[in-house]
């Protein structure tokens, strides 16, 4: 899938009418992958993709389009959409408004599967203390590990099971450790689910915490991971951040909104070919709901965190510039070159810059200074 639109370039230069069925479209793909980019010997690639084919008629054509394909092999095209393969929209829409070098660094890197990491629970082990094969440290978050190779199920392993790591990105691991807490106070994490930083904040405070998600099916994973770690949150809540009605004020809200996550299409590829301009707008306007909604149960001069996993202006600048006239946004760039995190400050949050462990991510913080 990371090759998608490179491949289907390809192919279609080789068809005479490209509208052919998505099955064959998809032996297609498989096909020219393989010639394309691995070593496999050419004349079992173009066999088994024929075989694969049901429809006798079309046995034929799947034959001629591999053939070719295995003759010319990579052809280097000169549009950044093929060159990266990505969709052709998002590259136009990403070049109106991030500088160059940072897009051409996300397509690059959105090339490289990511390794897997996780976050240590420091209430319960230090990093360096862990039994684990095959781990280094994440150069950017002080509580991660990168898993350089991988041996067993993930979910088996006993550091695992026994609380002490959650399987979390590197650059999600960061936003707890943006602000600092005081004892007992009021923190609401108003997009819980499925519980990533919510359980990192009870790792590193003795605040009360209330989470919530919206979607039912994702509050048994919450509650399980709660009960993994050894930590207990205040209350556990089911209702859209939007319209949710709270008896207290709180300190600090944490918005980790639902977003378009176009900043994770390097760990699913799959994200980038789903999401339409559409979308973005349509998560904009609700991500506005929600801050907007959120605010009136903040604390005077507590803090609204917002973050994002995605790459879009709507959702990032647009959503919290919304907010300049109640809040003040606090500087937290030199925090982020502590943990060597690389952004772009748009004046009200940071975007992470991608690289060999980071991800983008967008997160800004509001103090609250007007209702
Ligand atoms: C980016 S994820 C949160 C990830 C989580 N904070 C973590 O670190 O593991 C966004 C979450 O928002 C939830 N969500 C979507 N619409 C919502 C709404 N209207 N109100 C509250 N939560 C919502 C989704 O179910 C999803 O779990």
């Amino acid at each position: 899938m990371r090759k998608q639109e490179y491949l289907d370039w390809i192919i279609d230069s080789f068809l005479k009418k490209r509208d052919i069925p998505p099955s064959i479209r998809t032996i297609l793909r498989i096909g020219a992958y393989q010639l394309i980019f691995t070593n496999k010997p050419s004349y079992s690639v173009v066999n088994n993709c024929v075989e694969l084919v049901e429809k006798k008629s079309f046995r034929g054509l799947v034959n001629a389009v591999l053939r070719k394909i295995a003759k010319t092999g990579y052809i280097e095209p000169k549009e950044l959409y093929l060159k990266y393969s990505h969709p052709k929209w998002l590259i136009e829409y990403w070049k109106t408004f991030l500088p160059n070098d940072y897009l051409l660094k996300m397509l690059e890197y959105n090339q490289k599967p990511l390794k897997t990491t996780a976050r240590v629970n420091m209430r319960k082990i230090n990093r360096k203390n862990l039994e684990l094969e095959n781990i280094t440290f994440t150069p950017h978050s002080p509580v991660g590990i990168i898993f350089e190779r991988f041996e067993t199920n993930p979910w088996k392993l006993e550091e695992y099971k026994n609380g002490y790591i959650t399987f979390q990105s590197e650059s999600s691991q960061i936003i707890p450790l943006l602000v600092n807490y005081e004892n007992e106070e009021n923190v609401l994490d108003a997009c819980a689910a499925p519980g990533g930083k919510a359980t990192h904040i009870l790792e590193i405070s003795n605040v009360n915490l209330y989470v919530n998600d919206y979607e039912k099916s994702k509050i048994s994973i919450l509650e399980e991971q709660f009960e993994r770690l050894g930590l207990f949150p205040k209350k556990i809540m089911c209702k859209d951040a939007s319209k949710l009605k709270l008896d207290n004020l709180f300190d600090k809200i944490f918005v980790d909104a639902p977003c378009t996550s176009l900043g994770t299409g390097r760990r699913n590829p799959e994200v980038l070919r789903r999401q339409s301009k559409n979308n973005i707008l349509e998560l904009s306007k609700l991500q506005k709901k929600i801050v907007s909604n959120l605010w009136k149960y903040l604390n005077k001069f507590g803090l609204l965190i917002y973050s994002t996993c995605t790459v879009t202006y709507e959702e990032n600048t647009q959503v919290v510039k919304e907010f300049s006239r109640y809040a003040e946004f606090v500087d937290i760039r030199e925090k982020l070159e502590r943990f060597n995190i690389k952004y772009i400050w748009d004046g009200y949050g940071a975007l992470f810059y991608p690289d060999e462990t980071l991800t983008p991510f967008y997160v800004s913080i509001l103090r609250k200074i007007k209702e």
